[in-house]
């Protein structure tokens, strides 16, 4: 367990390169992500692995799905010991309900924290209207974070860019995780609503997913290590 607010997205194919990266961390220094990519290759084991080694960890899974399967879904990845887990906002306010009664219904002291995402921050205004929604982006990020909370959900994951709007609405308490984030003079890649790591802080993130900024960098310790200074 840590108070850091940095997690670090280990979008790795392998599981022996995320531990290659990780033996070089420290759990007081970061909490960890693994998502599709890397459980899709590594599995609970890796899971496993890690949270022995005392790092908090974000099971990223984004789930989508019918009520039953989301629900059965959320126990299974609760039962992992994982710290964080997530489902996708746009499955709505019964398959958000199902999620945390299978939260609830897992075989663990402490449960995790359960979070929605809004919109995608590699999403755009165009993108989200070729989708068929009308309203503004923060509008549509307010309405699915508002669904959320009304489920009793955690918290969001949305864009820096939304976090003080969000805090405002739902109250310093409703816990928001921020990805897109980039320091200054790094590659967008795919993210377009980026923000740098203190003003994200600055805005009321309460967390900060970041991947490639540090997994990619020519010394993803140093990267790190400059990230924790300026924050
Ligand atoms: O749920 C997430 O973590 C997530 C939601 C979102 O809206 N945007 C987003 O980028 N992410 C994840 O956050 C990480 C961002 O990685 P980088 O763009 O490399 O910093 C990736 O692992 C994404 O899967």
């Amino acid at each position: 367990m840590s108070d850091s607010k940095i997690i670090v997205a280990l979008d790795f194919t392998e599981a022996d390169q995320a531990k290659r990266l990780v033996d070089r961390l420290d759990p007081s220094l970061c909490k960890l992500k693994i998502g599709k990519e890397l459980f899709t290759a590594a599995g609970p084991a890796l899971i496993e692995h890690f949270t022995n080694k005392h790092y908090d960890v974000f099971l990223d899974l984004k789930f989508h799905d019918i009520p039953n399967t989301v629900s059965k879904a959320c126990q299974a990845a609760a039962n992992l010991g994982v710290w964080m887990l997530n489902v996708h906002a746009s499955g709505g306010l019964p398959m958000m309900q199902a999620a945390r009664e299978g939260v609830d219904k897992a075989n663990i002291s402490v449960a995790p924290l359960l979070i929605a995402v809004t919109v995608l921050t590699s999403m755009d205004e165009a993108t989200l209207h070729s989708l068929g929604v009308s309203r503004d982006l923060p509008a549509q990020v307010l309405a699915l974070a508002t669904l959320t909370k009304q489920a009793g959900l955690h918290g969001v994951v949305c864009s820096a860019q939304e976090a003080s709007m969000l805090k405002s609405a739902l109250g310093k308490d409703f816990c928001l995780v921020t990805p897109g984030i980039r320091p200054h003079n790094s590659d967008k890649d795919d993210q377009t609503r980026i923000v740098t790591p203190a003003e994200a802080l600055n805005l009321g993130a309460h967390y900060l997913v970041i991947g490639r900024p540090i997994t990619q960098a020519r010394d993803p310790v140093v990267a790190l290590n400059t990230i924790l200074n300026e924050i």
